[in-house]
């Protein structure tokens, strides 16, 4: 009797729990879509989450697990291979996309989208930097700041810096003993980005700003929660200090030109100070501070992790690894005896070197996800996205697919013989108006530190089962603890 009394007991408790839990995750559902009328039935499959929330907790608990990519697995194996999902993400009803036609539609059309980046995101990049002015200005600072970084002329004027700064990096290293390669690779970038940027060479003053902005980017993904000890209370407090540093070197910038106005401009803080819109308006401090912060920040990490991950490739198949070294010393041997150092045309003619970097740029998807937000109803493939919902342009799904690139978790230089990517299915600079500005100066970068590296060096992992982060970025936990060796004296 009193066994059949707690199993009522539980099996009432247990319907409670299903109702409630029910009711919670239909929360959203209703408070967002109801207002969309007759659209919602075209919206596409998927769902909103908990409360507040939305699918936050489903996406961190992926990505910080070894298996990122069950998140979206979830989504394809609960509503099919519909290539856009609803969700709610960042605090936004959302959309996310993940096949190769709908994500060009969306980077390529800005009639109908315009950046959507969180609003967190936005308080630690900042409001006026590319991601948060209007479509005018934006394109108006684009050409302003493009050129400088990427043309050829910029390149091939940066190219012996670049050089000389990476051979002297691997000379430092191998003298170091243990080291983390990753972190002294994000040092190297650090410093060519700040060149160009502010012509600025101060040891010190960088490590310090670099590990600001790696404190920075820690906040980008994560949960907005601004209280003490989570990741975006420190990302916020980072900002603060980048820009007090900014804020000293734009005063320091403009006093310097005042008192001496006619030294030879020479870096991007000079042109940020010069530029004038069509009615003669120039940039605000904040203005020009929240561009250096958006430039340095993306002109480094990005480029450091790419660079540590095709080392580890190579170093992880040494028949590729040959291969890339081959290659690299016919270089050197073919080279008329006067010339000193690399030439910006062997970088270009580097084909197989190059496909080492597509590859790892394919493989490691660096920017997983970018975001849009839509500026009116769209309807693609039948499917309604709501103005004023958020768009998650979800780059790593496109690269991982294997109908695209199949066996796509393997490192293969190989696949990229004779292919040319379909539109939309190679992504790893973004495509649209919004294409990354300093794709040839990121790819000039890491080709110089792997010819350099190939023809010298080998890096020894001091874990080399070390498991991998995938927030903010991918990479290995212990930031590639190893040696830099050195192998010949070329
Ligand atoms: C391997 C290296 C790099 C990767 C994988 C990468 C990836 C990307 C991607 C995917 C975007 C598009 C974002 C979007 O559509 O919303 C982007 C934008 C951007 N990148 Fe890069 N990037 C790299 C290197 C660099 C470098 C070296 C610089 C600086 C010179 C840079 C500066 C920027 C800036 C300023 C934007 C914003 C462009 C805009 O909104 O108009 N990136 N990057």
């Amino acid at each position: 009797m009193e066994l059949g009394l707690s199993w009522v007991v539980f099996v009432g408790i247990f319907g409670v729990f299903v109702a409630l839990k029910w009711m919670l995750c239909s929360v959203n559902q209703w408070f967002y879509e109801i207002k969309l009328g007759d659209k919602r039935l075209s919206l596409p499959p998927g769902d909103l989450g908990w409360p507040l929330i939305g699918n936050m907790w489903s996406f961190l608990r992926a990505f910080k697990s070894s298996n990122p990519d069950s998140f979206i697995s979830t989504f394809v194996t609960r509503f099919g291979h519909t290539g856009m999902y609803k969700t709610f993400m960042f605090g936004s009803p959302s959309i996310i996309i993940t096949v190769p036609e709908a994500c060009r539609r969306v980077l390529t059309d800005d009639e109908a989208f315009k950046p959507g980046w969180p609003t967190s995101t936005l308080k630690l990049i900042g409001r006026k930097s590319f991601i948060g002015i209007s479509y005018d200005e934006h394109k108006r600072l684009r050409r302003l700041t493009a050129a400088p970084v990427n043309g050829h002329e910029a390149l091939s004027m940066y190219l012996r810096y670049i050089e000389d700064n990476v051979v002297s990096a691997l000379d430092k290293w191998a003298g170091m003993g243990e080291i983390e390669f990753l972190t002294e690779l994000r040092k190297l970038t650090f410093r060519i980005i700040m060149y160009i940027f502010l012509s600025s060479e101060s040891e010190q003053a960088m490590e310090a700003l670099e590990r600001e902005y790696t404190a920075l980017n820690y906040g980008v993904r994560a949960m907005a929660i601004n209280i003490p000890g989570f990741a975006y209370h420190k990302a916020l407090k980072a900002r603060k200090k980048l820009v007090a540093t900014f804020q000293s070197i734009v005063d320091e910038r403009r006093e310097r030109r005042r008192k001496n106005p006619t030294t030879p401009k020479k870096d991007m803080m000079d042109a940020l100070l010069d530029v004038e819109d069509e009615n003669g308006r120039r940039l605000n401090d904040e203005e020009i501070i929240d561009v250096l912060v958006m430039y340095l920040n993306a002109g480094h990490e990005s480029s450091g992790h790419i660079t540590m991950w095709a080392t580890l490739f190579l170093e992880k198949h040494p028949e590729f690894f040959q291969r890339a070294k081959a290659e690299q010393e016919a270089i050197v041997k073919n080279r008329p005896p006067t010339q000193k150092g690399l030439a910006l045309k062997e970088v270009r003619d580097m084909e197989y070197l190059s496909k080492v970097i597509d590859e790892t740029l394919r493989l490691v998807t660096f920017s997983f996800v970018v975001f849009r937000e839509a500026k009116a109803d769209v309807n693609i493939s039948g499917y309604t996205i709501p103005k004023g919902w958020k768009v998650l342009v979800w780059f790593r799904s496109v690269h991982l697919d294997p109908e695209i690139y199949p066996e796509p978790k393997e490192f293969n230089p190989l696949r990229w013989d004779g292919l040319t990517p379909k539109a939309g299915t190679y992504l790893p600079f973004g495509a649209g108006s919004r294409t990354c500005p300093g794709n040839d100066l990121a790819k000039l970068e890491i080709a110089v530190f792997l010819h350099y590296f190939l023809l010298n060096y080998k890096l020894e992992r001091l874990n080399p089962a070390c498991p991998l982060m995938y927030l903010p970025h991918s990479r290995p936990k212990d930031n590639c603890l190893g040696r830099i060796r050195r192998v010949s004296s070329s």
